[in-house]
């Protein structure tokens, strides 16, 4: 099923006709990019824009209308009543998810004027953030019970077959006004960047529409799509990342397939890292890009003169070690992986010789409030070691205290440079 896109080009890559683009390949369909103006801006700022002739719009659809089939568009930045105009003629009889892009969240206009975007309302799905929707509507909007004042008005003032009031703006909770119902559809903040998050939310709309969900299902899923974008976006965009579903899921397959390899080597060292293996067993960790972590289920332990892996490769199967590696990734993101061995003197001194950077904590010097935190000590041990050191440190040892075992932390920016490192160091 193809799905068309009518919308403007973000030279920053982050919103737009590019976020449409990937989300709705991301979720399976076939993009129909047509283009409506060319913007200038990066995620900081939109220095300007101009707009295409509506003839050039109107020939771009009429070249696709035709040959595809097409299950919904989706229409973000017009930019011109002219456009809008025409955009208008070309989708008619088409499912049309209209996100009435106004202003960018830099503050820059992206259309000439709210009327221009009002020629759309009739018969579409609109999907405005609170400010379009307070300038849709004339309503000033608060709160939730406000957000659902002013999409009865857009639908039953404007016509509009249904509204979706974003809540990015609010507190993160979507409203539906749709067939004279309304639905609330609660959400929570999500960490990460925010800019384009309206291009993929109405671009993900459109696409399940397609597919044949109901609204109130498609608003869900949509929503759900554009908090995994942000939760899975990336500096170097500062952008949200729709294609955080496959990469994510990329990177989990490289990432166990990089530690069972490891695991497999380092089983090859068992006689003589035997003796370094502690009480509690070792663990082997490694986070991929979106940190999230696999390790050895049920920890490598003793057997016999050698060692053993317990159980499999598995997601979240440290909870010690996955809380050590992202402590420490939050320093050095370039650090993915850590292995987990019995403190000893000669351990160490064989780390300085071979010219690792080492660095310690001291449970005896850790705050109250963190030791009465659950789970605290970890993070602050990493932490303190760290800027002990003041570079990146490739070993981290502690002393242990009452009831804890004394402990190595060997850190590497992949798995097998971690079992390089304890090759090295337990060779005799
Ligand atoms: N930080 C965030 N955490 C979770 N969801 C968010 C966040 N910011 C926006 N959203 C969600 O993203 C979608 C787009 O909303 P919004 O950012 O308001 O649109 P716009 O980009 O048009 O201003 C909505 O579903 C909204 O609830
Ligand atoms: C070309 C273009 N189209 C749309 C927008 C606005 O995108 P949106 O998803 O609403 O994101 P923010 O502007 O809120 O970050 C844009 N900036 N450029």
């Amino acid at each position: 099923m193809a799905v068309l896109i009518v919308a403007g080009l973000d030279t920053g890559g982050g919103a737009g006709l590019k976020a449409d683009i990937e989300t709705v390949s991301a979720l399976g369909e076939h993009p129909l990019p047509v283009l409506t103006s060319v913007t200038y801006q990066n995620p900081s700022e939109v220095r300007g824009y101009h707009t295409l002739p509506p003839e050039v719009v109107r020939e771009q659809i009429r070249a696709v209308r035709g040959s595809f089939k097409i299950g919904a568009v989706k229409i973000g930045m017009l930019g011109s009543r002219e456009i809008a105009e025409a955009v208008k003629q070309e989708t008619e009889g088409l499912t049309r998810v209209l996100d009435p892009v106004m202003e960018s969240s830099t503050g820059a206009k992206l259309v000439d004027s709210v009327e221009s975007v009002k020629v759309l309302i009739l018969g579409s799905i609109v999907t405005p953030n609170v400010p379009e929707a307070e300038a849709l509507s004339g309503l000033k909007i608060r709160s939730i019970e406000e957000m659902k004042e002013a999409a009865k008005v857009i639908a039953e003032e404007l016509g509009a077959e249904a509204v979706v009031i974003k809540g990015g703006h609010l507190s993160y909770t979507d409203v539906l006004y749709w067939k004279g119902k309304l639905y609330e559809f609660p959400g929570e903040r999500v960490e990460g960047f925010t800019h384009g998050t309206g291009c993929v939310f109405s671009s993900a709309l459109a696409v399940f529409l397609a597919k044949g969900f109901e609204l109130p299902e498609t608003v869900e899923r949509a929503k759900r799509f554009v908090e995994g974008s942000i939760r899975f976006s990336k500096a170097e965009a500062r952008a949200v990342n729709p294609l955080w579903e496959l990469e994510r899921d990329a990177h989990r397959w490289r990432a166990k397939g990089e530690l069972e390899e490891a695991v497999k080597e380092l089983m090859e060292l068992g006689e003589k890292l035997n003796p370094h293996v502690p009480e509690v067993g070792t663990n082997f960790a490694l986070a991929t890009p979106f940190s999230e972590v696999f390790a050895v289920k049920g920890r490598i332990v003793r057997y016999g003169g050698t060692i053993k892996p317990v159980g499999p490769v598995e997601f979240n199967a440290s909870d010690h070690l996955r809380r050590a590696l992202l402590k420490m990734r939050e320093f050095y993101p370039e650090v993915r992986a850590v292995l987990n061995l019995r403190y000893s003197e000669e351990l160490v001194e064989k780390a300085k010789k071979l010219g690792l950077v080492v660095s310690f904590y001291d449970r005896r010097e850790e705050p109250e409030d963190v030791k009465r935190a659950e789970k605290g000590t970890m993070e602050w041990g990493i932490e303190s070691a760290v800027k002990r050191v003041g570079k990146r440190p490739d070993l981290i040892y502690h002393l242990g205290d009452w009831g804890k075992e004394p402990m190595v932390l060997i850190f590497g920016r992949s798995a097998m440079e971690v079992v390089e490192r304890v090759r090295a160091l337990s060779s005799r």
